[in-house]
């Protein structure tokens, strides 16, 4: 088992006012690996104001700023990464348009989508959803099995999404995923986004000390 795993944030899917505050005190509150700009429904214009108003933000803190959906707009803004679903264009053209940023790629529960994502040149393949989840209507489930099987046999490391939160991350942490992608755990947060960022992170850190106790 690799007990290794950091958190992986995504923006909500609507940036609520003062956002910039908020994200810079979630990030200032606990480790954060990446943070990936989801904006669903704004405007190609809304998304290059979002990504120059936050982008400096993720990377003053060593936090990979990562633009959801558009791997040409990635590049073009000098994000660090992209992440593609199944549906977000050609994965070959994306590797060569991002050359050395990171390119994600979804591969639900499979597989097959996660070795082809491998052979594509992914830096991380991302498994979900594991848990229902509020932020988006997902049709695809992946299960716990898909983590610890792609661990044993890859080296590209693994994203978990969908659901997770502090109270039930311990097996995915457990399982071998390298990262875990949260939305709702941290912004709707009773006590607010830092204390979600550190929820998280103590989850991911206890279930961490037990696996590597195993
Ligand atoms: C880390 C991570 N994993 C999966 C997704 C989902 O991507 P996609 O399937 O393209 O769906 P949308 O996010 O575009 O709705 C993700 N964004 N990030
Ligand atoms: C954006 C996204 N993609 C998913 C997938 O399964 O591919 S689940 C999901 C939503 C993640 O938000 P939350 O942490 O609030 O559940
Ligand atoms: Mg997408």
């Amino acid at each position: 088992m690799d007990p290794d795993c950091r958190l992986y944030l995504i923006t909500p899917p609507v940036l609520p006012p003062r956002f910039a505050w908020q994200l810079a005190q979630a990030l200032d509150a606990g480790d954060v690996a990446s943070l990936q700009l989801r904006l669903k429904d704004a405007t190609p214009d809304e998304v290059r104001r979002a990504i120059e108003e936050l982008m400096p933000i993720a990377q003053a803190r060593d936090v990979a700023f990562l633009l959801n959906d558009d791997a040409a707009l990635a590049a073009e803004m000098g994000c660090d990464g992209a992440h593609l679903g199944q549906s977000d264009g050609d994965h070959v053209a994306a590797r060569a348009l991002l050359k050395d940023r990171i390119l994600g790629i979804t591969c639900h529960g499979s597989r097959h989508l996660a070795m082809r994502a491998g052979e594509q040149g992914a830096d991380y393949v991302a498994f979900g959803a594991f848990f229902p989840t509020a932020t988006k209507e997902v049709s695809e489930a992946a299960e716990m099995e898909v983590l610890e099987w792609w661990s044993e046999v890859f080296e590209v490391p693994s994203v978990a999404i969908g659901g997770i939160t502090a109270a039930n991350c311990a097996p995915l942490v457990q399982a071998g995923a390298n990262f875990l992608a949260v939305v709702g755990a941290v912004w709707n947060h009773p006590e607010g986004p830092a204390a979600g960022v550190k929820a998280m992170n103590q989850a991911i850190a206890a279930a961490g000390a037990m696996a590597a106790e195993d």
